[in-house]
């Protein structure tokens, strides 16, 4: 074991084992999550070389193969609960996504939320047998954002009660879903729906691509994969062009809404219902931006403390590069970021599960606040974790761009998080359109709830506009800084109601003011979030009894809160011994720095990185994973090298 990181571990002030316990909601639920990642680790079936030293047709056929054991090997331990199940596939897949991915995150999902019983009583059987292969195909060439634009078409046909369905255009080519090019044989399709000559918006379908016995594309359809991408290089996102594909009535999903035999259309409580495995995915991606980043952090930090270089004091040993101040205001924060993200991605999935739950009921009241919820989270996690994988691995040097760091994959595999299921400036504009909402139904003296109830006391406590008021701060209580963060959301949502307002009343169209005040509008939105996250930070850590967790955790909370005012100064009075103060709390943090990435309990096997090793002993593993390059299994690769130096 590395002695640096010996020292680092015996500095803590605090048990890991019991914030480990705190993140997996208790000792037991530790205990289990580490019995069910040692069944991969242990596994000879999953020992397999670096997916970087393999080629892509290699990376697909190897994915493949692993997803084939999981199914197998999860029956055979007979693990079914899906936050078990997630135990063991994120181990097993490292840092990588899974050929089946789509199957799980939307087919899936999909069935469950909008099939019928009878529809379900069919699907399901065939879908968790994986003998209905599926994925989720939505986005055309032509159109992935705008939805209601969509072209593929499926128009009723009475006579035999068949849809057919149809790609009309070049534009209209199902173009990127997951697994779609090779490995599914259902998708999930979402099409125009035509019946009686009418034109009823967007629809799902259940569609048969490929032979459940011969994996041939069948009558009509053209499919494949859509070639190498910036990384999910085991993923053959692929295209699908229909051509007068027909198939029954009954594989429209018609839990929300029909078409009779007769072709008559009966419309859904909510035409958005079918938008539905989006705000699933959405609010899952919040814990994904948590994991992510908190991998990255695990990593940079854990080198930090063992990598030594330059000079701090003439004549003094080379430092950790974790004593440069410099190095802890990269990492720290993005350290808080990562235990506050963790946090609300837990209440996401709660409040995700929670609505849903009242939606299955037939309430659907809570809709939009969940779905402007979901989609501001989504962008405001994924844009601050994306950027920070980037800092995580700069913070690494030349090591950090090294494959075998772990830094570039797990950069490859989030980023595409920031546009996928929803890109993510629409998905603030989103939430901005609630918001503004909102904002007016406050000022009509309307009580608002949940996360936007802020607007309410707003309205309340002083009449005069919130962007008069000065943001004064108690710097060292975090209660303070949650009002501090609370005022600039209600400040920055009345600018952008204000402004919308402006250009209305210079006569323009609702749709021109509202795209001549998108700055403010995003900015809104980002204010709202970064709000709801200091909240629930500050919220959380109401919950913790353990007084040596609860002291780190505030620490980490305020300069979670204090470096994001530094980041916002302009909506904030900046206050001068903000930065003074964060200082010191980098000072305070920096004992604690190894053990609080140590608490996330990542084994070596699901970091994938020889930086980021438990034991600390980077360069010995570095030398060995480059031996084995396949580069270097021959000592002279180039014979063409060998005759041009021969000549010479
Ligand atoms: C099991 C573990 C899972 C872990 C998962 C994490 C990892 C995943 C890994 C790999 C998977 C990769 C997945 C990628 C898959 C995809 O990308 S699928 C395709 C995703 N595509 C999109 O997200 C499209 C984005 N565009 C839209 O959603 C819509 O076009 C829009 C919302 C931008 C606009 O919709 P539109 O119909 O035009 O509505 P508007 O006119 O803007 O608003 C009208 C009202 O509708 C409300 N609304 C909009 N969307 C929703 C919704 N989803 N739910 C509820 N309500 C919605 C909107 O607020 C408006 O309401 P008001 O009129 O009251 O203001
Ligand atoms: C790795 C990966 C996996 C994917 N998997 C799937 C899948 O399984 N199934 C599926 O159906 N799709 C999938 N997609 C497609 C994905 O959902 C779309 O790419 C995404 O929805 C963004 O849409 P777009 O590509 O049309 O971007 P565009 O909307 O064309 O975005 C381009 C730019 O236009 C801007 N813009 C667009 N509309 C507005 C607006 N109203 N206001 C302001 N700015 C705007 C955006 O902000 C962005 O800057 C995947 C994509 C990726 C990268």
């Amino acid at each position: 074991m590395n002695p640096d990181i010996c020292r680092e571990r015996e500095n803590a002030t605090f048990n890991t084992e019991t914030l480990t316990n705190m993140l997996d909601g208790s000792a037991e639920k530790t205990r289990r999550r580490r019995e069910i990642e040692s069944l991969v680790i242990n596994d000879p079936d999953f020992q397999h070389d670096d997916p970087n030293f393999m080629s892509r047709s290699e990376r697909y056929d190897a994915a493949v193969k692993k997803s084939s054991q999981m199914i197998m090997k999860l029956r055979d331990y007979g693990i079914s609960d899906p936050e078990e199940i997630y135990f063991y596939k994120r181990t097993a897949r490292r840092t990588f996504h899974e050929a089946f991915g789509l199957h799980y995150t939307m087919f899936l999902p999909t069935l469950y939320s909008q099939c019928t019983p009878e529809q379900q009583k069919k699907w399901l059987p065939l879908a968790e047998n994986f003998k209905a292969l599926g994925t989720y195909a939505q986005t055309e060439l032509g159109h992935g954002t705008h939805i209601r634009k969509l072209e593929t078409t499926a128009t009723y046909d009475p006579s035999t009660q068949e849809f057919v369905l149809n790609c009309p255009t070049v534009s209209s080519i199902k173009w990127w879903p997951g697994g779609l090019g090779k490995t599914s044989n259902h998708a999930i399709v979402l099409a125009q729906l035509y019946t009686l000559g009418k034109c009823h918006g967007l629809h799902a379908f259940i569609v048969p691509i490929r032979c459940m016995k011969t994996h041939q594309p069948l009558p009509g359809v053209t499919v494949g994969d859509i070639g190498p991408k910036f990384g999910f290089e085991e993923v053959d996102n692929g295209y699908l062009k229909l051509e007068n594909v027909r198939i029954p009535r009954e594989n429209m999903l018609m839990k929300y809404a029909q078409v009779e035999p007769d072709g008559s259309y009966l419309k859904p409580p909510s035409d958005k219902l079918t938008y539905g495995t989006m705000v699933f995915i959405r609010a899952m991606i919040v814990g994904e931006s948590a994991r992510a980043l908190s991998k990255s952090c695990t990593i940079a930090i854990r080198y930090s403390a063992v990598r030594h270089q330059s000079e701090l004091r003439p004549g003094e040993p080379e430092p950790q590069i974790l004593d440069y101040q410099a190095q802890q205001y990269k990492l720290f924060p993005l350290l808080a970021a990562a235990y506050a993200f963790t946090f609300v991605g837990q209440y996401m999935s709660d409040t995700y599960h929670r609505i849903t739950g009242h939606i299955n009921q037939g309430d659907f009241s809570q809709l939009p606040e969940l779905h402007a919820l979901a989609a501001g989270l989504k962008a405001f996690t994924t844009w601050t974790a994306n950027a920070g994988i980037e800092v995580c691995r700069m913070a690494c040097g030349g090591h950090g761009y090294l494959c075998c760091s772990g830094l570039p994959d797990i950069y490859v595999t989030f980023t595409p998080t920031c546009t996928y299921e929803g890109e993510n400036t629409v998905m603030m504009l989103q939430t901005a359109r609630f918001l503004v909402k909102c904002y007016r139904q406050a000022r009509e003296g309307q009580q608002l709830s949940g996360t936007v109830s802020y607007l309410n006391e707003q309205q309340r406590l002083q009449p005069q506009p919130v962007s008069s008021r000065p943001t004064v701060v108690n710097i060292n209580d975090l209660a303070s800084l949650v009002e501090a963060y609370k005022l600039r959301a209600a400040k920055l949502v009345e600018v952008a109601a204000k402004s919308l307002q402006g250009e209305l009343q210079r006569s323009i169209s609702q749709e021109d003011a509202w795209n001549n005040s998108s700055i403010e509008l995003v900015r809104a939105s980002d204010a709202h979030c970064h709000y709801v996250v200091v909240e629930l930070f500050a919220a959380k850590l109401s919950e913790i009894s353990d007084t040596a967790v609860h002291s780190v955790l505030n620490t980490l909370a305020l300069l979670y809160a204090l470096h994001g005012i530094t980041l916002n100064s302009g909506d904030f009075l900046q206050l001068s011994q903000i930065t003074q103060r964060i200082k010191a709390l980098l000072v305070e943090i920096r004992p604690n720095a190894v053990a609080l990435v140590d608490s996330f309990d990542y084994n070596d096997e699901m970091l994938n990185s020889v930086l980021g090793r438990y034991d600390g002993n980077v360069y010995e593993s570095m030398f060995e994973w480059a031996k084995r390059s396949p580069l270097n299994r021959t000592e002279v690769r180039s014979f063409i090298i060998f005759n041009i130096i021969q000549k010479k």
